[in-house]
């Protein structure tokens, strides 16, 4: 079978117009607005760098790439379609940190040919109206046990916090990191991980490279894009070998974890709370299912955030329950909000789940319909509504034991926290308000 994987330039990234990435945040419009948040008296007075270069120095000549000014988007966050090149430095006229990349034993990539088509590259600005969160760089992580799952990375309109999606299986996949993006050589795509199978080794020279171990990787060059009404066209290479197929069908809903960062509970070795236990048992049940979608928002401390969160931790020292400790502190009792997840969903193309939760709060706030998006600037934004269509309870361990009647088998010590695993009385007093005050749907063992 014929395998291609030689990887072309697209037409329009030139020797020319090529500027560094390193260089690129500094004109970046999606960098200037964040630095302008974070530097607004500077920037208001016209002292900026940034501010000083865009008045002085306007662009002459219209930038060589007709492109339109929606495309002044975070994705891909280092674009650099937007620069003039007649206005930098020369020294920035350096060959591509991405060149044209061969398998080993070929010479030169071919011009495009029959194995090349031509597909349509998203402007980002499709992304920004559709969705509030999306992926821009996706790895997989192998293991100890031996099994792997793909880690992405979102970004969102929202806050400035990189929210995760921890993916196991092969069939989910994010459309915004699958997008063609603008310019971009498929070397660009396997590095933003929008690729399909394994990534063979193209280096190691005592690694052999097979066919068959190239025919396990795709990079993906032509994702449906029909909605997107800002499009221009560029012609990436398509690799001809079979890929694995994402025809197969999941005969029930993914099982999904919406986890809320614990650094606590999940590195800190608390047994305050059960969090880091929660998250284990996730993935030790995605693992099992081979299918299924961790979201890790970083919204430490039920969104007050960790130094918040200790003080609430000395205020519990002194008597007070987890929810008076936030309310003391002039917070919410939970001042998390779901909106990021579910454009993390919507992205990973799941509508329908299975939540692991005791919380009936998170239920509602991830099957509800947000009106804010409009009233935030957020732009039309992608309103599919997810169903919860089972919850899947997530009884603590060192409970669980109880019921079961198992607790004597139980072996970690009162207080302790092994494997993540953890037991003791701050645990039990801290589940007990959650079910007396928060609504938590777990039953509290009749001897606590
Ligand atoms: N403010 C505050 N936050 C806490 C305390 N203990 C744990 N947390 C935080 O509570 C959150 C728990 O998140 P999750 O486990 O995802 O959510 P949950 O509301 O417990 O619901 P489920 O686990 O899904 O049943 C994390 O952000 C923790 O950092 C506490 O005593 N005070």
């Amino acid at each position: 079978m014929a395998c291609d994987i030689t990887m072309n330039e697209t037409p329009v990234a030139t020797h020319q117009n090529y500027i560094p990435r390193n260089a690129v945040d500094h004109i970046n419009p999606f960098f200037f607005k964040s630095h302008h948040h974070a530097y607004g008296h500077s920037h208001r007075h016209g002292h900026s760098h940034y501010h000083h270069r865009q008045e002085q120095q306007p662009s002459p000549t219209p930038s060589p790439i007709p492109l339109d000014s929606q495309l002044q988007t975070p994705v891909p966050r280092r674009m650099s379609a937007q620069i003039d090149p007649s206005s930098l430095p020369a020294s920035y006229s350096t060959p591509p940190a991405t060149p044209p990349l061969t398998l080993k034993g070929e010479q030169t990539s071919p011009p495009p040919t029959a194995t090349t088509s031509t597909t349509t590259a998203t402007s980002a600005s499709s992304v920004e109206t559709e969705s509030l969160a999306w992926c821009t760089a996706r790895a997989r992580i192998p293991t100890p046990d031996g099994s792997e799952y793909f880690l992405h990375i979102y970004e969102n309109k929202q806050d400035k916090k990189e929210h995760l999606a921890f993916v196991f299986g092969d069939i989910i996949r994010s459309q915004s990191l699958d997008r063609v993006q603008l310019n971009e050589t498929e070397m660009d795509r396997m590095k933003r991980g929008a690729y399909r199978g394994r990534l063979p080794n193209l280096v190691d020279p005592d690694q052999d490279v097979s066919m068959e171990m190239v025919e396990t990787v795709s990079v993906i060059s032509a994702p449906a894009l029909a909605s997107t009404s800002a499009s221009v066209s560029v012609s990436t290479a398509v690799v001809t070998a079979s890929i694995a197929t994402t025809s197969a069908v999941t005969t029930q809903a993914p099982l999904v974890r919406i986890h809320s960062e614990c650094f606590t509970g999940e590195i800190g070795h608390s047994a305050r709370c059960d969090c880091g236990e929660q998250l284990d048992e996730a993935i030790r049940l995605m693992k099992a299912e081979g299918s299924g979608v961790v979201v890790y928002l970083r919204q430490e401390g039920r969104g007050i955030g960790l130094a918040e969160k200790l003080k609430a931790y000395n205020l519990q020292d002194l008597g007070y329950d987890t929810v008076t400790a936030n309310l003391l502190l002039n917070h919410g009792a939970d001042e998390r909000t779901y909106e990021v997840a579910q454009a993390i969903l919507r992205d990973l193309g799941l509508q329908q789940i299975r939540l692991l939760t005791n919380n009936p709060d998170k239920i509602e706030k991830i099957e509800r319909i947000e009106e804010q998006g409009q009233e935030r600037g957020q732009g039309a934004l992608d309103q599919t509504r997810i169903k919860v269509v089972e919850r899947v309870p997530m009884m603590p361990k060192s409970w669980e034991a109880i019921h079961q009647g198992t607790e004597t088998d139980f072996e970690i010590k009162e207080g302790a926290v092994e494997n993540k695993v953890v037991k003791g009385k701050e645990l039990d007093k801290y589940l007990k308000v959650k079910v007396e005050r928060m609504r938590h749907m777990i039953t509290v063992p009749t001897s606590l």
